[in-house]
């Protein structure tokens, strides 16, 4: 049936024309719904290496991203070529949420602080049994910025071929604390690497030591042709022939990648609060039930830490571990 003229509604009439210069509004897209994600594997001056569906593909940060830090082992939206051919450069437009994030400050008082390596499970915590002697102060600030991270710490104990390492692992054993040993023999690189690739695989890991415990000899052994430099070292400053500084994450045979971080030679943890200190210390936090309230726990008005310790009742590494938690509570206090 025709209609007639009287049925046009006066809305119908109403249709403006486009204003000239404008655009359709379709094109303007305010998410990059055609990103693709990737995982960041290197971090270099400005430039990202970033995992896509198996190819690694050169990246810089978009503008829109301001200052939002972009670490290795992040998850991140790219847009542009991400084809990964030479001289290729897509643009990272977005961080998605991390799952971990393992952090650090430059002391203990800094309020800066930085990310190291994103969304890893595991941290391998590298120390010697001697030639460097072990550093229990530094191991156990590594397993307070893992569990604040959220991540699952494990101890590597290497150089068993040196000394006997069940002082050491003693020290440990109330955290109830993934360990292994390893150990050269001959030629071999490791008596106990297999031990060690099960803790890495499948997964994302990250690395941690401090000079001269063989992380690097651990790595090689782990990623054959990683080519982590090793060497012996430096007696006056206790520093190995690293030049490389930044962490590089590294794919395992088996599946999996691990990070090694090869600048990083201590963690501050100005971040991480009193209570949840104590909190990463489970062999200590339940002897302080029976501190007086308000207790600073670092050894005056009857803190009832140092009768859990002698009771034995934090282990064999009690002692050790409570100077541990009481020089980083002191830190915090500036003391
Ligand atoms: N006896 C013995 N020596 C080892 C073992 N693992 C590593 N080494 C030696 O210890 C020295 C230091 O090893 P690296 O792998 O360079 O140590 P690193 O932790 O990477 O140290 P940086 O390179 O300074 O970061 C080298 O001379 C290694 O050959 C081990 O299990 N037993
Ligand atoms: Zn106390």
């Amino acid at each position: 049936m025709a209609r007639r003229l009287s049925d046009y509604s006066e809305a119908d009439a109403k249709v403006r024309p486009p204003k000239r210069g404008s655009r359709p509004r379709t094109k303007q897209r305010p998410a990059h719904e055609d990103a693709i994600t990737g995982r960041v594997l290197a971090v270099d001056r400005g430039r990202f290496d970033v995992l896509v569906d198996g190819v690694r593909v050169r990246a810089m940060k978009a503008r829109e991203l301001g200052r939002k830090g972009i670490v290795v082992g992040d998850e991140v939206a790219l847009v542009g070529d991400a084809s990964g051919d030479p001289d290729t450069l897509a643009r990272i437009v977005r961080r998605e949420p991390r799952r971990t994030l393992l952090r650090r400050t430059a002391d203990d008082t800094d309020p800066v602080e930085r990310g190291i390596v994103a969304n890893v499970e595991r941290m391998l915590i590298v120390t010697a049994v001697t030639d460097p002697e072990p550093r229990p102060r530094l191991i156990d600030r590594c397993l307070v910025a893992a569990w604040d991270a959220g991540i699952e710490p494990a101890l590597v104990v290497t150089k068993a071929d040196l000394a006997d390492p069940s002082p050491l692992l003693a020290q440990y054993a109330a955290l109830d604390l993934p360990a292994v040993v390893v150990a050269r023999s001959g030629e071999d690189p490791h008596d106990g690497l297999d031990a060690v690739r099960e803790l890495v695989a499948d997964r994302w890991s990250v690395l941690v030591g401090h000079s001269g415990v063989g992380k690097s000899t651990l790595v090689n052994a782990l990623v054959p042709g990683a080519g982590r430099s090793t060497g012996v070292v430096n007696d006056t400053t206790g520093r190995g022939r690293h030049t490389s500084t930044s962490a590089v994450a590294l794919e395992l045979p088996g599946g999996g990648w691990t990070v090694d971080t090869p600048g990083i030679r201590s963690f501050g943890l100005a971040h991480v609060g009193v209570e949840e200190l104590i909190g990463f210390f489970p062999d200590l936090a339940p002897g302080t039930e029976d501190c007086p309230r308000t207790c600073p726990h670092l050894g005056v008005d009857d803190c009832a830490l140092d009768d859990w310790v002698s009771s034995g009742r934090a282990g064999a590494g009690g002692e050790q571990r409570l100077d541990s938690l009481r020089r980083l509570i002191a830190a915090r206090a500036g003391e």
